[in-house]
């Protein structure tokens, strides 16, 4: 979609100057540069590219099928940039791993990260001291050896997920969203959140806001034309009151998190939290405030939205394949007994089918991401016959491999155990559902763990069924459904004796938010 919504008078001129230089531009853009080769790729209009041919919403199949007719790579051009799709697990691999310090930057996002970020926000951060300075912040914060200091906020949040699904099963998709957020804003904030909390629904509205811009390749038209940012007058630009008005929401949020820490320090309490140690830290690499805010709102906003529709991508899957469910509950029966306790962090070991779930939920349908996140090449490379120029975005074609019958038979079945192998311990392996290189996810250990705790959960305590008549379509989870649930679904515990094990051990953690 283009970000045409909010088009007013100066929107509608600064459109008609971009047609005008758009031929020149475009003649430019064409000019054959022999010295690269570049994969084929599907043909695309002359000034635009690919861009309208990439959909708004959901674009995993359609990058699916051009990784289909295609092979290995493609190449398009979206607006002014050229990109390249990398559509098997070997080529991800030689590249993005192998080759990381080369593909290691982000593209220019000049309105999602320059205006409506300020320049601040990680994901899109190109490769700069910054950048490296904030990765070393993450990896201090996320690092496996910090997991003992949140196990007991995923063990009291999980119990508070089953408590609220037993409650309100019909406002699943908020639980999931209560339990991912204030794990992580018990890690970083020491204090635990409710849905009720106003700055918990503010986070949730300036993810939106940020997503709805970001989204697809084809959101936003100037987005796709860098330059354009930086030659149409500034008062003429219609993308940027609403850019600059989500910023200031944004701080506005991420500094009140930091506030109510500093009032309940002044208070006389000591929360043993991440936040302390982080605004040393960034005070030590010199980080302004804005900087500092972005620093800890990222981790709160990253933590938060991938849990939750992670949460969603397992009860769809559980719902339209209760085979893989049975099988995951006689092995928690073996392990927990017939509702006799809960499973807890230790089970872990005990539990390999749990987590071989977690990784076919990375696989089976994609988080966020569908078409990956981008990075730039950062110095020319070569690749079997293809030469590519410094500064070339590239992205892994997540769903297009995860749906390729070459890579996984029967890809469209949710089937765990496909992961049941010697791999099935390292969490990266396998599957694209944390990124690849250098930019993976640096909170893959908490996001394994906040999954392990609240799958094994869940599936020992409910069932889960399609509600009929509604049937889920598993190609359309909406990622941002925050005020809506992303599909229909009845949640049903499996015995009474599940009920009374949920009653007797959650309800002190689920009757406090
Ligand atoms: C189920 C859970 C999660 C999933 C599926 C997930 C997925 C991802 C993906 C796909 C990326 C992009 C990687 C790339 O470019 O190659 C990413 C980046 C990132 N994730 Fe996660 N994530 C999860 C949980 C978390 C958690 C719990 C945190 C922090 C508390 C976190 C923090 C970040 C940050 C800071 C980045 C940006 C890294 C960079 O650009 O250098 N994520 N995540």
């Amino acid at each position: 979609m283009l970000a045409f919504d909010n088009l007013h008078f100066g929107g509608g001129l600064a459109i008609l100057f971009v047609v005008a230089i758009l031929p020149l531009v475009g003649r430019a853009l064409l000019k054959p540069k022999t010295k690269y080769r570049y994969p084929a790729g599907p043909n695309g209009s002359p000034l635009f590219g690919n861009l309208f041919q990439v959909p708004p919403k959901y674009a995993g199949p359609k990058f699916a099928e051009w990784g289909n007719q295609y092979g290995d790579m493609f190449t398009i051009r979206l607006g002014a940039r050229r990109w390249v799709f990398l559509n098997s697990m070997q080529t991800v691999r030689e590249l993005l791993d192998r080759r990381g310090r080369l593909y290691i930057g982000r593209p220019e996002f000049p309105i999602t990260q320059d205006i409506l970020s300020g320049g601040n926000r990680i994901i899109m951060m190109s490769y700069t001291e910054r950048w490296r300075n904030l990765r070393k912040i993450m990896h201090q914060l996320l690092m496996s050896s910090n997991s003992d200091i949140y196990k007991p906020f995923q063990d009291m949040e999980s119990r508070a997920l089953l408590w609220q699904y037993l409650k309100s099963p019909e406002d699943y998709y908020q639980h999931g969203a209560r339990f991912a957020n204030s794990v992580i804003f018990s890690v970083v904030f020491g204090r635990r959140t409710s849905m009720r909390d106003e700055n918990v629904r503010l986070l949730f509205s300036t993810i939106d806001d940020f997503m709805e811009t970001q989204a697809s390749p084809s959101t936003s038209l100037p987005e796709q034309f860098p330059w354009l940012i930086k030659i149409i007058p500034r008062r003429l630009q219609w993308f940027r009151p609403k850019a600059e008005r989500v910023f200031k929401k944004t701080i506005g949020v991420y500094a009140s998190f930091l506030d109510d820490l500093d009032k309940r320090i002044r208070q006389g309490q000591d929360p043993k939290c991440f936040a302390r140690d982080m605004t040393d830290l960034a005070t030590k690499y010199g980080f302004d405030d804005a900087q500092k805010y972005f620093c800890a709102g990222s981790i709160i906003e990253a933590g938060s939205d991938t849990t939750r529709n992670q949460l969603n991508i397992m009860l769809a899957a559980a719902a339209k394949f209760p085979a893989w469910v049975a099988t995951a509950q006689t092995q928690l029966d073996a392990v927990c007994g017939d509702a006799k306790r809960l499973p807890t962090m230790d089970d872990w070991a005990q539990l390999p089918y749990i987590v071989a779930i977690i990784k076919e939920s990375l696989r089976w349908r994609p988080n966020m991401t569908a078409t990956g996140t981008p990075r730039t090449l950062i110095e020319d490379d070569i690749y079997g016959d293809y030469k590519f120029e410094k500064g070339t975005i590239f992205s892994y074609n997540n769903f297009g491999i995860c749906h390729n019958e070459d890579e996984f038979t029967n890809n469209e079945k949710f089937l765990p155990e496909r992961f049941l192998n010697d791999d099935l311990q390292d969490m990266l392996k396998g599957h694209l559902g944390f990124g690849a290189g250098r930019r993976i996810c640096p909170g893959w250990h908490l996001g394994t763990r906040n999954m392990f705790i609240a799958f094994s959960r869940l599936l020992y305590c409910f069932n889960f069924k399609e509600v009929p008549g509604a049937p889920i379509n598993e190609n359309e989870i909406d990622p941002l459904a925050h005020d809506h649930p992303p599909f229909q679904i009845e949640i049903v515990p499996r015995s009474h004796n599940h009920v009374e094990l949920v009653e007797r051990e959650c309800a002190e953690a689920g009757q406090a938010v």
